[in-house]
């Protein structure tokens, strides 16, 4: 039986929510919209329905419980135009999906993860060495962290120095996940290609007919010369490489759409990996900043495990006992999410939920910003408090409104947690991080303000970032 459509605010009998969609900054206003009209919003863009989910209960209730229904994508014009529809991210559910699915996922398992743990500490070191020298750049030194990580570990390409020719090739794809940053929330939507050229957005339209060359370059080079390593006994163990030596056994290394899932797959390392982690470490460099007595909690816990100084770096052997670091690590991913909207989900059938019509082909989306404020779940939401993960508060790690829901749960969450929880150790360990000071020497706390498109990271601010003592300056020069 079909109920009544979710409640939303009042729509243009035409243009349904156009006028009213907001802009920017969606999650605050689907929050407060959520506070008046509920929790699961129907909202109408050009007869086009989308369900907006501000709830744990709810996003769970629909995307896990019920992910039979809701593990498909909406159509992404504006991505496929940019010759994206191969990748994971955008795949609608079915066998296509199954293949580059069972790709990422298999090499990305908590357990499996651990193989890229060398690559992870050592980047980690040569980020803190650059830190040291020259704090004013983090923003840059962490793109290099993550550049290089990823291009280790899905080609077993070491990164050597600030001149390897590969971190050019990041550097292309850095463009593209601007291009992607830069894409605004109404682009999701199939109605996009409609738009006329006034309409804000449809820029994005050209913008990708001129790049979409980009995407097969980075993907080609690193590629091709893994096959060529393997060929000559020379390759490093990467994600690439350990596919391709598994396919070999299998009898599949000549199945030419295989092959091609998998080169997309290792694209696909970078373009969903890459942004969403730096983004998220530049969040816990405005968060550290702002929360020094969380720093401070953080930092008694790490000199008590490595011992004062510290007396040396922390290790992942060490993340158990680290309880309040990776607090640390769960409140930047509810502090502000590098995906606020996630990923949109589709309604593959009608359903009924609550007594609400959801009808078939809805965009789905989940709404991180009310999710991180959800008054079930999270005690004074607005507090950065890493100890409320802990006994006796035991509250629940924001996995979902970091990661995702059901089948599309992102299945690089086990490397992105390592590496995020790795960096956070270690710059706490070793460093203070301060707001900067202004002409008169009066520190200036940055603001909380993040771009607004897809992906999300905080607008350009300064910090301060010096070694905590001696001994931890000693360590980073040491390295
Ligand atoms: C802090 C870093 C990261 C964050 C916050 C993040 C977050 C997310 C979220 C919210 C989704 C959407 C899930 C859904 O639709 O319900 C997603 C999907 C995805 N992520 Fe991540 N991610 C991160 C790192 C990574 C890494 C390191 C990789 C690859 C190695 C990766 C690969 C993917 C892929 C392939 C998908 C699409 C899955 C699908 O559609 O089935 N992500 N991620």
């Amino acid at each position: 039986q079909r109920g009544k459509l979710p409640p939303g605010p009042p729509a243009d009998p035409i243009l349904g929510h156009l006028r009213t969609f907001p802009r920017d900054n969606h999650g605050e206003t689907f929050y407060e919209w959520s506070k008046r009209y509920g929790d699961v919003l129907h909202l109408d863009l050009l007869g086009k329905s989308i369900i907006v989910l501000n709830s744990h209960e709810a996003a769970n209730d629909l995307l896990d419980k019920r992910s039979a229904n809701y593990s498909d994508r909406p159509d992404f014009p504006a991505f496929n135009l940019l010759g994206w529809d191969d990748m994971l991210v955008f795949q609608r559910y079915g066998s296509g999906f199954q293949l580059h699915r069972r790709l990422m996922q298999q090499p990305l398992m908590r357990q499996e993860v651990a193989i890229f743990r060398p690559v992870q500490t050592q980047q980690c070191h040569v980020l803190l060495k650059n830190l040291l020298a020259n704090p004013e750049d983090f923003e840059a030194h962490i793109r290099r962290f993550t550049s290089a990580i990823t291009l280790e570990m899905t080609y077993g390409h070491k990164v050597a120095s600030d001149d390897d020719a590969y971190l050019e090739i990041a550097d292309q794809v850095n463009i593209v996940s601007t291009i992607m940053s830069k894409c605004s929330v109404l682009e999701l939507f199939p109605s996009a290609k409609h738009l006329p050229a006034w309409f804000p957005g449809a820029w994005f339209i050209r913008y990708a007919n001129e790049h979409r060359h980009l995407i097969w370059e980075m993907a080609s080079k690193p590629f091709q010369q893994v096959e060529e390593q393997l060929a000559a006994g020379t390759a490093q163990p990467s994600f690439v490489s350990m596919h391709l030596e598994d396919m070999e056994r299998q009898g599949t290394r000549t199945d030419a759409a295989t092959v091609a899932a998998l080169k997309t797959a290792a694209a696909h390392m970078w373009t969903g990996g890459e942004e969403t982690t730096w983004s998220t470490l530049l969040i816990f460099m405005l968060a550290a900043v702002r929360n020094p007595e969380a720093v401070r909690a953080a930092q008694a816990e790490l000199d008590a495990v490595l011992g004062p100084g510290p007396a040396r770096l922390p290790a992942f052997e060490d993340l158990d006992a680290l309880p309040l670091v990776r607090g640390v690590v769960y409140e930047t991913l509810r502090f502000h999410s590098a995906l606020p909207l996630g990923i949109p989900h589709r309604a593959m059938a009608d359903d009924v939920y609550r007594d609400m019509h959801i009808p078939r082909d809805a965009t789905v989306l989940v709404n991180t910003t009310a999710l991180a404020r959800d008054p079930a779940v999270y005690s004074a939401p607005e507090r950065f408090w890493p100890e409320r993960y802990q006994a006796p508060h035991s509250e629940p790690p924001p996995t979902g409104l970091g990661f995702g829901f059901g089948r599309r749960v992102c299945p690089g969450r086990h490397l992105a947690e390592a590496s995020l929880c790795i960096v956070v150790a270690s710059v706490l360990a070793v460093f203070d991080v301060a707001p900067a000071k202004d002409a008169h020497g009066r520190e200036v706390l940055p603001e909380v303000r993040f771009t607004q498109a897809i992906t999300s990271h905080p607008e350009p601010f300064k910090c301060r970032i010096a070694p905590r003592s001696e001994q931890a300056r000693r360590l980073v020069e040491d390295l």
